[in-house]
């Protein structure tokens, strides 16, 4: 079937409440919420394979060391699996953490339920009936006011067994109510059920009463849902004794955008899982909203510190990978393949490794929050391919040779970089990046030209000189000449190349060759009569290095003019042969 010509014909925009004097778009989210896992639960049951017991084990685990302090471990009343994995979570966790296990409004589930966790420290149990009109009528067949006695009578009878038994008095408990599809629930009912709920409860300042509200499916845009929000806590009007807490699904994949504006309404609990793993199209992502606070500089009390980690053990237990552009996590979220943004990138990292002192407030264009917070490295962040440009090239040359190459020599490499990208049809690799550079520029090739070289210093060390010999036109040439610096010197020997003088710009770094040796390596910029020339040679030395290519740089520059090398003195072969030697 096509998609209909006028989809009207089959959905209704959904109904929104009235609430023109809402003040959430106003307000600011300036601390993290409490925040419940629900990865054992909600993620659980939306698994082609729930996880077995070990497997849950090492899940529980995660969530503890990551600091979730609310975890919800299961639904006893569904499996063995669940129920025993329930106790032991009773049996070992540690004391400040809420177990927290769901059971529906059905007397032996409710049962089964509190025998799973009888003996626990602290924990909640989430309770939960749909209130949405269709799920009522669809589901239930019956009415809101039949389905509000069910909750009643469900609640009164949880309270029996649980915080009104003597026997039960080791244990805090504490209900989660939940109006199932409050997303889609007449918000004014949805205020009746929970205050009622409240009421037979009976919660107390130190324990508020946790009044959660899914966006089971998740019906319309976040400002609608942040709208219910902020009508359901005036309705329910007690901050003290009861805490409002958001479930939000993502079906139309706003989850993360309705917890936030959720939270600015006024709730101050969320349920999620991490990498956003749930029913359909999953529940709202914590990972996203933690380090979405962070990035603000509000610590989250969660401890992303190795994402990658936590990602891996994930997707090893769930099977589902997790997106390369998810959020934070995903393989290409710090990765910049386009010219322009590599550029800004580069330069972003350049003015912050130069901040000194204070603190160092992250502003690095395109680039959220500081990879090495989360696990990740620098050196990811920038993958060459024909859309990128210098920059790109220049951050991968700086990170494999530590050297800071000059603008113009990066605007020609570029060039031999992208037709071999092209050529390659993908990604080059920074090892590809950095043979191509040396096997362009020869950088690992001894120039034939120059057949020998010799820098001496005088004894004070003031002054440098160099004497080489080179071939020009196939004859060997002396070039002589004194120097504060090796270059200086070359510089002064080669001035009969030409009428001005010779101007060197250098630049060097290390490149680990094959062998694993290390090397220096020098790029020389050579420059005359407004013409220039470039080479990059390696030697063991930073001078050496600078010399060499010095040389090569001034043999290429004055290839053109034949006439001028003749000032230089032409060398009998006898005495090259003894210069060399
Ligand atoms: C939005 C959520 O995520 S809610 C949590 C959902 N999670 C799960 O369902 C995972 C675990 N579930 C299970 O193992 C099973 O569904 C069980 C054991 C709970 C129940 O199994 P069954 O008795 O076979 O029922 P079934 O799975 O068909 O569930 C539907 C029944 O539960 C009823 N029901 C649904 N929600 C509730 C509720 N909150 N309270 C009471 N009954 C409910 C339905 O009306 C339906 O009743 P009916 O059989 O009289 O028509
Ligand atoms: C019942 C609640 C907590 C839920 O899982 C949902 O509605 O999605």
């Amino acid at each position: 079937m096509p998609m209909l010509e006028d989809p009207s014909q089959k959905y209704q925009q959904f109904a929104a409440p009235e609430l023109p004097d809402r003040t959430w778009p106003s307000k600011k989210l300036t601390k993290r919420p409490r925040w419940l896992a629900t990865d054992l639960r909600d993620g659980n049951q939306a698994l082609a394979k729930p996880l077995d017991f070990d497997q849950k084990w090492t899940f529980f685990q995660m969530l503890l060391r990551i600091g979730f302090k609310e975890i919800e471990v299961g639904f006893p009343g569904a499996s063995d699996t669940d129920f025993n994995f329930t106790k032991r979570c009773v049996a070992e966790a540690p004391e400040d953490v809420w177990i927290e296990v769901m059971t529906p409004c059905r007397k032996d589930f409710i049962r089964r339920t509190i025998d799973s966790v009888t003996g626990a420290k602290k924990v909640i149990i989430s309770l939960y009936i749909a209130t949405s009109d269709n799920f009522i009528s669809t589901v239930f067949e019956t009415t809101r006011e039949a389905q509000f006695r069910t909750a009643m009578e469900h609640v009164a009878y949880l309270r029996s067994i649980t915080k009104d038994d003597p026997t039960q008095q080791a244990t805090t408990w504490n209900l989660m109510w939940s109006p199932e599809a409050f997303s889609d629930t007449d918000t004014t009912f949805a205020i009746e059920i929970c205050r009622a709920v409240k009421d037979i409860w009976g919660p107390s300042e130190e324990v508020p009463i946790i009044l959660n509200l899914p966006a089971t499916v998740e019906m319309s845009s976040p400002n609608t849902y942040a709208d219910q929000v902020e009508m359901f806590i005036r309705g329910i009007a007690d901050p003290v004794k009861a805490c409002v807490s958001l479930h939000p699904h993502n079906d139309r994949g706003c989850a993360v955008a309705a917890a936030e504006l959720g939270q600015l309404a006024g709730a101050t609990r969320v349920e999620g899982c991490l990498f956003g793993n749930g029913e359909r199209t999953g529940n709202v992502d914590l990972v996203t909203l933690a380090l979405n606070l962070y990035s603000q500089g509000i610590d989250p009390g969660l401890d992303f510190s190795d994402l990658p980690a936590i990602r891996k053990t994930a997707e090893e237990l769930t099977h589902i990978p997790v997106h390369t552009r998810a959020p934070y996590a995903g393989d290409s979220v710090f990765l910049a393949y386009s010219g322009g943004h590599q550029d800004a990138i580069r330069k972003g990292f350049k003015k912050w490794n130069q901040l000194e002192g204070g603190p160092r407030l992250w502003k690095i264009p395109y680039i959220p929050i500081d990879p090495n917070d989360i696990g990740s490295s620098y050196e990811a962040v920038i993958r060459v391919n024909s859309q990128s440009g210098k920059g790109g090239i220049a951050w991968v040359l700086q990170h494999a040779l530590d050297l800071d190459l000059p603008k113009d020599l990066l605007q020609s490499f570029s060039l031999a970089v992208k037709s071999e990208s092209e050529k390659k049809g993908r990604t080059l690799e920074s090892n590809e990046i950095t043979k191509l550079f040396l096997e362009n520029y020869h950088v690992l090739d001894k120039d034939p030209r120059v057949l020998a070289y010799q820098k001496t210093n005088d004894i004070a060390k003031t002054l440098t000189t160099v004497r080489a010999i080179v071939l020009i036109r196939n004859l060997p040439r002396e070039v002589v000449g004194h120097g504060a610096t090796p270059l200086d010197a070359v510089s002064f020997s080669l001035s009969a190349f030409a009428n001005s003088r010779f101007d060197f710009e250098s630049v060097w770094g290390n490149v680990t060759l094959e062998d694993g040796q290390v090397r220096k390596i020098a790029v020389v910029k050579c420059t005359s009569s407004s013409r220039s020339t470039w080479s990059v040679k390696t030697a063991g030395t930073m001078e050496e290095a600078q010399l060499l290519a010095a040389l090569s740089a001034a043999l290429d520059w004055q290839k053109d003019i034949p006439a001028q090398h003749q000032r230089l003195r032409l060398l009998p072969i006898v005495e090259v042969a003894a210069y060399a030697g």
